[in-house]
């Protein structure tokens, strides 16, 4: 009796394990956001090479987020990290809109595979802090989203401040809760 009672309880405490993965071009703020979430404080960050992954908690889900750098995404094994993904999130960097083009061409390069057909896409619209950025509007419109057959959300961000991440995440979760 008392063995069912725990298990009935531990449906309720245990946390789903999600995999995510979080990709853009480089410097676009992906281990800067990764860190905040995880601890709160803003890391001093070299290019990545290769990737970082952190267990971020959030509501009842336990993210794995998959910080792919860059330098790791250009490369024809990229693929790979994408098996068995949950949610990707992509983050652009919006003061930059002399890449726009080649962020909207990385992404829908990225959506084009069966991997990610049934990931809800988080777009964090970052760097919002920088005078004279690019709107969630202006990014919705150049990244071509209104095509896009996932399910997707642009969120304004700073990934210094901490600024929208939280809310980014809560429609990430209910996404996923969804299913
Ligand atoms: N002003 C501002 N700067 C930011 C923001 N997010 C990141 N940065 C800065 O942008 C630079 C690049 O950030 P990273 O987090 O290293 O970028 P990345 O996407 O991980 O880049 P790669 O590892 O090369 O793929 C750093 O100097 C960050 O401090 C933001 O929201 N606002
Ligand atoms: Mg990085």
């Amino acid at each position: 009796m008392g063995a069912i009672i725990s298990q009935i309880l531990s449906m309720f405490t245990s946390k789903n394990p999600v995999r995510i993965i979080m990709v853009g071009l480089d410097g676009a703020g992906k281990t800067t956001l990764l860190y905040k979430l995880k601890l709160g404080n803003v890391v001093t960050t070299i290019p990545t090479i290769g990737f970082n992954v952190e267990t971020v908690e959030h509501r009842n889900i336990s993210f794995t987020v998959w910080d792919i750098g860059y330098h790791l995404m250009t490369r024809p094994l990229w693929r790979h990290y994408y098996a068995n993904t949950q949610g990707f999130i992509y983050v652009v960097d919006s003061s930059d809109s002399e890449r726009i083009k080649e962020a909207t061409e990385t992404l829908l390069m990225q959506l084009d595979g069966d991997e990610l057909r049934d990931a809800p896409v988080l777009v964090f619209a970052n760097k919002q802090d920088l005078p004279g950025v690019m709107s969630v509007d202006d990014i919705t419109e150049a990244l071509s989203l209104s095509g896009v057959q996932q399910p997707w959300f642009v969120q304004p961000s700073c990934a210094v401040s901490g600024a929208g991440l939280v809310e980014g995440l809560d429609w990430l979760s209910d996404q996923i809760l969804k299913k």
